[in-house]
């Protein structure tokens, strides 16, 4: 598990996390959502080690953890938002290179190399060099150079940015496969619906403040299972918790209409709404 207890962080005066608790479970994949600016790569940059914070304390399984803290930090695989390659060198070279940083050496070495290729349809570009690569597939090799050392916690700073639907969803596949295995995965992501089919638990977070925390059907149930939306100059929404309440509310509309399950983008779409405006 890690916690955070009670983290304070600034950016002068734009930006402040005041006193932030956070518990992250064990084996589970957590979703850290949020508008632009809200504060999630900040978070994990602290979590990973990468950013300092002013005050309190980061634990790892009731081990304080710091920027110091290189075994753990062996422990952690990082992919982060914005894309970190080496862009002289070809993919396998990236990969060689990321595991002789974990102290992976000789056939085992050779072996992840091989697998992440695989896992990631890498093969037939191994030998091409990053700056060659389409974004998609950098993103791939991003992720796939994050697991070279087959980390216990895994943190996903918007992962599949620009990357195609089917390679998303083969993605998708390996992040649930990773969990299946017990691994702890924190992933930020605007692809809602990626954390409406991924995440055991989704923290809705503004202004560097935690609004909620839940599974993504408890949230979506509070706000209402059943969604009518119509087009009256904008398009609105209303929510329900039955289908009967919705079709007695649709009777006195008198425009097109259409009554559809709620979806963890309409939490996220009402919560951002509500926070930035
Ligand atoms: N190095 C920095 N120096 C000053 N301000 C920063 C720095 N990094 C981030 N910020 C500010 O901190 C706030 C939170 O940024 P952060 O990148 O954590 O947000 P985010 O939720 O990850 O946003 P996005 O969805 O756009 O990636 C923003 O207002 C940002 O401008």
């Amino acid at each position: 598990m890690i916690r955070l207890k009670n983290i304070s962080k600034s950016y002068g005066k734009s930006f402040n996390i005041s006193k932030l608790n956070l518990h992250i479970e064990k084996g589970k994949l957590t979703s850290l959502l949020g508008p632009n600016g809200a504060g999630k790569t900040t978070i994990i940059r602290m979590i990973t080690g990468l950013s300092s914070y002013n005050e309190g304390e980061i634990l790892y399984d009731n081990e304080i953890f710091n920027r110091d803290s290189n075994h753990l930090k062996k422990k952690i695989g990082v992919v982060n938002q914005h894309i970190n390659l080496d862009k002289e060198l070809s993919v396998y070279e990236n990969l060689i290179f990321a595991g002789k940083l974990y102290g992976l050496k000789g056939n085992v070495l050779k072996e992840r190399v091989t697998h992440q290729l695989a896992q990631f349809n890498l093969e037939i570009h191994k030998d091409k060099l990053v700056k060659k690569l389409s974004g998609g597939m950098k993103r791939k090799l991003m992720i796939a150079r994050a697991l070279i050392h087959f980390p216990e916690t895994i943190f996903l700073d918007e992962p599949t940015v620009g990357i195609d639907l089917v390679s998303r969803k083969q993605i998708w596949n390996e992040f649930i496969r990773l969990k299946n295995e017990g691994k702890t995965i924190i992933l930020t992501t605007h692809h809602i619906e990626e954390a409406e089919y991924l995440s055991d638990k989704v923290i809705l977070l503004n202004d560097g403040i935690i609004y909620s925390k839940d599974t993504p059907t408890n949230l979506i149930n509070d706000l209402g299972k059943y969604t009518i939306e119509w087009f009256e100059g904008e398009v609105n929404h209303k929510f329900f918790t039955t289908l009967e309440k919705a079709n007695i509310y649709s009777n006195k509309l008198n425009v097109v209409y259409s009554i559809r399950k709620t979806t963890l983008e309409d939490v996220f779409y009402q919560f951002t709404k509500k926070k930035v405006n």
